[in-house]
């Protein structure tokens, strides 16, 4: 089959992230998949070698190239499809599955929500359906983005030599990734590292958290002079990576910390401690939304706690907890392992809907 998926680059780079996870893993069971996108910019350092079976295409506002639709089309995140990609669709013999593939979140209406159908009133496609398809962590959800092989891969992966290739000796030190907005307890984790009993080798990924890190630390440096004499922390900026190199990075590190959608899935993939920065939206939304995934990973007190300080919901970042931490992301990995993917389930879905086309 072939899948168009349309995305737009809102800010950041989770829209392009998952549409382009989405599109490769498709690829990787045989699929078509052709990724529309009015901002590719990312994919060059994200996805520089491309993939044979995926084919990008420059969402303009005229047509660029005239494709007929193909026989799945999925708008990311609520992305309004073109005009005239939607008066193809409609001149289609068998029109196409049009799926809405919405955010990802713990939350009950995901369950709720997931595969409800919406009819097309308005516009050159009225008549058609569109059905939601929510991502979620939950078998009454559409499930979350994972490889088939991601466990043999993980076997087979050795973390020092990766970490060796990108200058890093692991030595007695705790590796830490930081993949962050702006968070207010930065200064906070940065002292407590740095006091902490161990060697710390904080890996920050390029962008806004190499931004935040250099201002926490001058601030830092102002305020509690000496914070770091006993040179515990040693802070390593990092080129950006490529998504299977993102991904490795998460799996040699002891702790994480990751962001917005993509990342925090493959956190709970690498199966270590990790702590989530949830996209912060204007009227507190996250709140809920962070609250509701805390329960569904069970989080333990300090756990808990310090995802709220880092998200600031709280003023006071508990110590770190890396025992209960791991016990908690390892329970995690194996309820999600024990559920189908979203591919599995988003390919399960359009058989079903385009027998009843
Ligand atoms: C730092 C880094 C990231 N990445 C990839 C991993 C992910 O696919 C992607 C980051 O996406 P996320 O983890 O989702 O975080 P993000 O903050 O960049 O994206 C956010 O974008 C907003 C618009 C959405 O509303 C949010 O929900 C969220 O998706 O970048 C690399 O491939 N290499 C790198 O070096």
């Amino acid at each position: 089959m072939v899948w168009d998926i349309f995305c737009k680059v809102i800010d950041n780079h989770g829209d392009i992230g998952v549409c382009w996870r989405l599109a490769t893993q498709l690829a990787g069971r045989g699929e078509s998949a052709r990724v529309w996108v009015d901002d590719p910019s990312a994919l060059a350092w994200m996805a520089p070698s491309g993939h044979e079976r995926v084919e990008v295409i420059a969402w303009t506002d005229e047509p660029a190239v005239a494709l007929a639709p193909g026989d799945v089309v999925i708008e990311a995140f609520g992305c309004e499809l073109p005009q005239h990609f939607q008066e193809q669709m409609a001149q289609r013999a068998t029109r196409p599955v049009w799926i809405n593939l919405e955010y990802l979140t713990a939350e009950s209406f995901a369950e709720r929500n997931h595969t409800l159908a919406s009819p097309v009133l308005t516009g050159p496609a009225a008549g058609a359906t569109k059905f939601f398809f929510y991502p979620g962590f939950t078998g009454g959800t559409g499930g979350l983005l994972r490889e088939t092989r991601l466990d043999d891969a993980q076997h087979a992966f050795d973390a020092d030599a990766w970490l060796r290739a990108q200058g890093i000796e692991r030595g007695d030190s705790m590796v830490v990734s930081l993949f962050c907005y702006e968070p207010a307890a930065m200064c906070q984790l940065l002292a407590q590292l740095a006091s902490g009993p161990r060697q710390v080798a904080l890996l920050v990924a390029d962008g806004r958290p190499a931004a935040a890190i250099h201002q926490a630390i001058a601030a830092l440096d102002e305020a509690t002079p000496g914070w770091n004499s006993r040179h515990h922390l040693a802070v390593k900026l990092l080129p950006l990576l490529t998504q299977p190199d993102f991904d490795h990075l998460l799996w040699s590190c002891d702790l994480n910390f990751v962001r917005g959608e993509d990342s925090l899935v493959r956190a709970l993939w690498a199966g270590r401690p990790f702590i989530w920065h949830i996209y912060p939206q204007h009227d507190d939304a996250h709140h809920t939304k962070l609250l509701a995934f805390l329960d569904w990973i069970e989080a333990p007190a300090s756990l808990r706690e310090f995802h709220l300080a880092w998200n600031g919901m709280n003023n006071a970042l508990p110590a770190i907890d890396m025992a209960s931490w791991a016990a908690c992301a390892a329970h995690a990995r194996n309820r999600l392992l024990a559920q189908d993917d979203l591919v599995t389930n988003l390919m399960r879905f359009v058989r079903q809907k385009g027998m009843h086309a």
